[in-house]
Order: structure tokens, then sequence, then C-alpha cells
């Protein structure tokens, strides 16, 4: 495997085109034909010493330099790049995650792409996979794969997961799954997987839901299917949306009060997400603040600050107008919250919604 230049190419913010690059000339009949469209974060980062996980400017390195620092990914597939950002994942905004879901549908609509993979920064990367899981139109493989060590870092994890997203991505069983992510080996359904540790490699997990497979060897392996409706049975069609409604996420706190709901219906949130403690409970002020914002029409969402687990819905949750989150945490809770609301402001429809997918 050879190592990642540490020459970065300059860091840039969205690009406002896809740029094709990186095309292999000598496309190899037989093998599938996988795009990679990158959008930044550690596994394009790089730092002056190969020791630091954590000082390293993540978004550094193009397309370009990924894919040749994995040659081995042409014996397995016939792979070409896009650059669609690159930035670190907290910088992925909603433009960003329009722009990105256009082009996958673009090209997985066409006939000469079998799979796509998207590099991404790993703080926010199972808010993308699962925005993808909802609007992308297709049962041809997507995986979203990241790095907990920069490229140019001793024994870097990307490298590695890059060449298994490839491979999973032009795995025939892979396809109808839904968007996936890979990391460490594992492969998660974008609904059920999410970030737990800082820096750890093995961060990306599942609770109740586990895992879809594993990559081992040289070959992939799948146990389970995802149950809830994803892609190609997603009601969600981002085609003419040019922006998404804005959502913002509150954090349930001892002695918390109204005034942030008051804060986020003023600056213009049309719904909010509440990570409540324990099973998505509120304190009494904050429950008034909620049931203020959906007197003013916006939608109100209880999630969980606990990290698993379901947020149960209950006949408050009617009486008040709110929404039960299933087992959505609040990040992912908010991604469906602003599709919902593409299609309906009824708390009950949106509640059906969080129901099925
Ligand atoms: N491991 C990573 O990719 C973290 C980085 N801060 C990012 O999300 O872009």
């Amino acid at each position: 495997m050879t190592s990642i230049s540490t020459a970065a190419s300059t860091a840039t913010a969205v690009s406002t085109a896809a740029t094709t690059t990186a095309t292999t000339p000598d496309q190899k009949a037989g093998l599938p034909n996988i795009k990679i469209l990158a959008t930044g974060g550690t596994i394009a980062g790089s730092s002056a010493s190969n020791t630091d996980v954590t000082g390293y400017k993540a978004g550094a390195l193009g397309i370009d330099t990924l894919i040749n620092a994995v040659p081995e990914m042409k014996n397995i597939a016939n792979v070409s790049g896009e650059q669609i950002a690159n930035v670190g994942s907290p910088d992925v905004d909603n433009a960003v995650l329009l722009k990105l879901a256009k082009r996958i549908n673009e090209l997985l609509a066409s006939e000469d792409v079998d799979g796509v993979v998207v590099t991404h920064g790993t703080d926010t990367l199972e808010e993308t996979a699962y925005f993808l899981d909802l609007v992308v139109k297709s049962n041809k493989p997507v995986v979203v794969v990241g790095a907990m060590r920069p490229a140019t870092a001793i024994s870097a994890d990307g490298s590695f997961n890059l060449y298994n997203a490839v491979k999973i991505a032009g795995t025939p069983a892979a396809q109808g799954k839904g968007v996936m992510i890979e990391l460490n080996d594992r492969i998660g359904a974008a609904r059920y997987i999410t970030k737990t540790n800082t820096t750890g490699t093995d961060t990306f997990k599942s609770t109740e839901q586990g895992y879809l497979g594993v990559v081992s060897g040289d070959k992939v392996y799948f146990y389970n299917e995802p149950t809830r409706k994803h892609t190609a049975d997603s009601v969600f069609n981002i085609t003419n949306l040019t922006e998404l409604p804005q959502v913002d996420i509150l954090y349930e706190y001892q002695n918390n009060g109204s005034y942030l709901y008051d804060a986020a219906v003023a600056a213009g949130a049309k719904g909010i997400v509440v990570a409540g403690s324990g099973n998505g409970s509120l304190s009494k002020l904050s429950k008034a603040g909620a049931i203020k914002a959906v007197a003013s029409g916006v939608a109100v969402v209880r999630s969980t600050r606990t990290g698993s687990g379901v947020v149960t819905h209950s006949s408050e949750d009617d009486e008040n107008g709110m929404i039960s989150s299933d087992s959505l945490n609040p990040q992912k809770a908010r991604i469906l919250l602003m599709l919902a609301l593409t299609q309906t402001k009824d708390a009950k429809q949106i509640q059906t919604f969080f129901d099925e997918y």
C-alpha cells in the first residue's frame, strides 16, 4: 500500500461545480465502475508530523491524492473521482448535502456507474449518510467512508477504509441495503450507526440494531438488512430543492428555561429537535417553551441525549402536538425533520415518517 503524499493540495471550501478527475483511461471490462465523491475530513487530512492525530488539517488533500494512494483499488474496480467539497465535516452544511445528493442521483441514474463511495469527515458523517439514505433514488450501493487518523499518520486508517468501501460498493449483494457506512472493517446502515468516541478508530457503533456486515479477508459478508424505509422506497425528493427548512437542536439539562425555544423560533426555525433527558423527558419550563413553539407553527420532536434507545410516543405528545423520534438520535432526527417539513407541517403526518423511516 502506497502511503499518501504529504504534499497537500490546497484546501478549498465547497467547490461550485463537481469536476471529474483521476479517471482511469484503461477501464477494465468485468470490473464494477465506482465513482468516489470527496468532501474532505480526516481521510483527506494532512500534518507535517506522522504522529499527529489531533492537530492536523482536515480536508487538505484532493481526490486525486486519495485515489493515487490506493492503486490496489484498480484491481477490484474502475475508479474515478470528483471533488464535491474539501472541508472538515462540521462545515458540511445543507448546501453541500443537496449538491452531493443531486450528483449521486445523477451518477446512479447512468448505466455507466455501478456504485458510489463518499469520502467524508467522521464528525457529522452519520448525518450526511442518513440524509443520503432518505433521498438517493437508487438501489445501487452508496458507501460513506472516513478515517480517524489523517492520511499522513503512522498506521493511518483511511487507505484501507477507502479500499474496503470501494469493494463493498462493487459487491452485488450490497444493492438495496440503503446507504452504508464503512470504517474499521464494519458495515453499518446509515439509519443505525453513530459516532461514539472522539478519537478511537472503532468509533462507529450501533446498539440494538447491530451492523449489516463486515469486510474480512478479501470478502464482504452481509448478515442483516435495514428494516426502515430508505433510498428507492423513500418519499423524499430533493430534485427541485435549493434549500432545506431550518431545524435547530436544543439540549435538555437541569435548571433550563424556555428562552432557547423562543430564540430558535425568532431566528426562523421551522422545526426544533430536543435532546431530552432519558426517554425524551423535558422540564416544566422546557415543555412550556416547546408547547409555545408548536402553537406558533413550529414542529417539535422529542429525541434523547442518552445516546441509545427508543423515545416512546405518549398520549401527552398527541395532546401537545409533539412528535417522538423513535430511535433516531437528535442529529439524525434533525435530518428527517428537515425532509418531513418539505412535505407537511402536520405533526401526525410527521410522526408517521418517524415511525417508518
Ligand atoms: N475523523 C474526522 O474525520 C474528524 C474531522 N474533524 C471531520 O469530521 O472532518
